[in-house]
Formats: structure tokens, sequence, C-alpha cells
């Protein structure tokens, strides 16, 4: 069923460089979550934080009533266990080959006999259509395909939870738009919690739920896509459109001179919102809503175009 992560008052600094600060934040069971943010803005280390690699300074992490930001080791390891991770490289051991690769965290955290690893490391290969490369060094297959193999074995213990950091890192728009629709499948075959962090507009833009982003030392935004797809926020409208004109600079936010330059410039007009990606099998997922139902519900007049198939003909979707 996927849990919920309630995140409240999260800050975290390294040494006198402060973070992130005061970021809360509810990731529902079960929802596809992305979170965005400029290079350096502690995305990783909120990853990290979540799943207790990393202390914060204050606030508190709660996920089935366990805070992991003070509870005791012991606890920590059982909660971990609701957690699969699809780290940025796919982190595969060079020297194993696919199939152990997989079956590593069943052998070093399970008593489970040999043929039931086989059994639960081809259902997860057959998952992430990898099934006939069990064989395979990591250094011998194809980016995308080390993205796969790292997430069936992110999927191997079953987690309730899975946080993929830049799963499109690396990949071109082809292997990209095949890893988002295998993400959206495995939601809704699954049902977990996940929690992407990416660079990438157009995976925020049609695979999740929810969308949040961290700017400048906090969580400028979060809620559902069409909700932020939406919005005039001026950091928010300038990161979702991938535009050079806001208050997001080159290196981080502009000076007083720089936006006094562009006052007078119009900003585009909002893209109109993509349809959501939807599983292949045509089911729609537990938390995904009709196009539209948000801004339904809210009052908000969605772009023009929005939720036209031929509008959300973007590339990859
Ligand atoms: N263990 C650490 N000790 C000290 N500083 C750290 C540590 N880990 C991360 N940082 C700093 O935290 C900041 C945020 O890093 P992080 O990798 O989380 O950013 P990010 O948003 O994921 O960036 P990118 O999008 O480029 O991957 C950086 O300035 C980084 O140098």
């Amino acid at each position: 069923m996927g849990v919920e992560i309630q995140i409240e008052g999260l800050t975290k600094s390294f040494g006198k460089q402060l973070i992130w600060g005061d970021v809360t934040l509810t990731v529902p069971a079960g929802e596809i979550c992305v979170m965005l943010g400029p290079s350096g803005t502690g995305k990783s280390v909120l990853l990290k934080t979540l799943i207790g690699l990393l202390k914060p300074d204050r606030g508190s992490v709660v996920i089935e009533g366990t805070d992991i930001a003070t509870c005791s080791e012991r606890e920590l390891y059982e909660i971990r266990k609701l957690f699969g991770v699809l780290f940025q490289d796919g982190a595969m051991f060079g020297s194993m080959n696919l199939y152990d690769n997989v079956a590593f965290p069943l052998r070093e955290h399970t008593k489970k006999s040999e043929s039931e690893v086989r059994d639960i490391v081809m259902e997860k290969m057959e998952l992430v259509g990898l099934v006939g490369a069990e064989d395979k060094l990591p250094g011998e297959i194809s980016g995308g395909m080390r993205k796969r193999a790292g997430l069936a074995r992110a999927l191997v213990l079953d987690p309730e939870i899975v946080l993929f950091d830049e799963p499109d890192s690396g990949l071109d728009p082809v292997r990209t738009a095949f890893l988002n629709q295998l993400i959206v499948d495995l939601n809704a075959q699954i049902d977990a919690t996940f929690l992407i962090v990416t660079h990438d507009i157009n995976t925020a833009r049609t695979v999740p739920d929810n969308i949040g982003l961290l700017y400048h030392r906090h969580l400028a935004m979060f809620g559902p896509r069409e909700m932020l797809l939406s919005s005039e926020e001026p950091v928010v409208r300038q990161f979702l459109n991938a535009q050079r004109v806001g208050p997001i600079g080159m290196s981080e936010e502009k000076d007083a001179d720089e936006l006094a330059a562009e006052k007078d410039q119009e900003l585009p007009p909002l893209p109109p919102i993509p349809l959501q990606l939807e599983p292949t099998n045509g089911q729609p997922r537990r938390s995904q809503r009709p196009p539209g139902d948000w801004c339904r519900a809210n009052g908000v007049t969605p772009p023009p175009g929005s939720f036209e198939p031929a509008m959300s003909m973007t590339p990859g979707a």
C-alpha cells in the first residue's frame, strides 16, 4: 500500500552552511512525488536525511509513527527495511553479474533459500524488463539497463517507499521516456510511495501526482502537479518552464540590478498542462486523478490547451 512520510520543520546544515531550513511536507502514501531544485539545493541531502544516513539539525521525519531523526539505531534499521533506493549510477557491484547484484540484499538481509532467492530475483528482473540479462556484468550493459538493474535491486525486499536519485541522469530522452513509463507502471503494480529527485522538467511535468521545489535554502512549494504547473509564483514558474527570466540566476539568486533589468520583460504565457503519464495497461493507478481535477476543485483556470492529448505530446511523453 505504501506508507506516508511526514516531514516537519526539517533543517540541515553542514558547519555554518545552511542547506535548507524548516522544510515541511507530507509525502502521501502510494503517490508519486517529484522533488526539483537547482543544483546544490540539497535534494540528495534530503533523500539521505529521509533514510537516516544524515541527521537533521532540527525537525522530524515520521514514518509509521517513528521519527527517524531521533529514533534508536535499532528502530532505524527496522524503518530502513521499508525503503528501496535507486542510486544515481545504479550503484552496482562491478564484479558481480546482474543476478548476484539483484540477489545481494536478499542474501544479506533475509534467510531465504537459493531457490526462493531465484524466484524473487527473476520476478523483479521481469518487472524491469531484464530477463535474459542475468549473466551480464554491469560494465557490459548500457546506462539505461544499469538503471533498470538498480531498480530491480531496489525492489527486491518489497519496499513500501522507493527513492529515486536522478533516475534520468545520463540517459538519452528515449531511454528517459521508457524509464518514466516503467516508473508509472511499477507504481501501479506495487502501490509503494515513490519520491523522485530529478532535473528533468518533462519528467516533473508528466509523471508525478505531486511536485516539490527546493530553492534558496527552503521548500518553495509542494503540492499537486496541476497546482505547480498552473502556478504564477515566479520561482516555480521559472523553474518548471525552464526560463531564464525570473528570480533564479546562473549560480543562485539574481541580484537587484539583474532583476531590475528584466522588470519590463514580458513573460511567455504558461504552457498547457500535459496529461499525466498513465500505466501501459490502461488501468488507472490508485492515486491517479482525472485530468483537470485539482484545477476544477480549486477554481483554477489551467493554461489554454491543457489536458488535450495533442498538447501533451511533449518530448518523452
Ligand atoms: N557530507 C557533506 N558534507 C558537507 N557538505 C555536504 C555534504 N553532502 C552535501 N554537502 C553539500 O550540500 C549541498 C547540497 O548538495 P546536494 O548534493 O544535496 O545537492 P543537489 O540539490 O542534490 O545537487 P545536484 O542537483 O547538483 O545533484 C552542496 O553544497 C554540497 O556540497
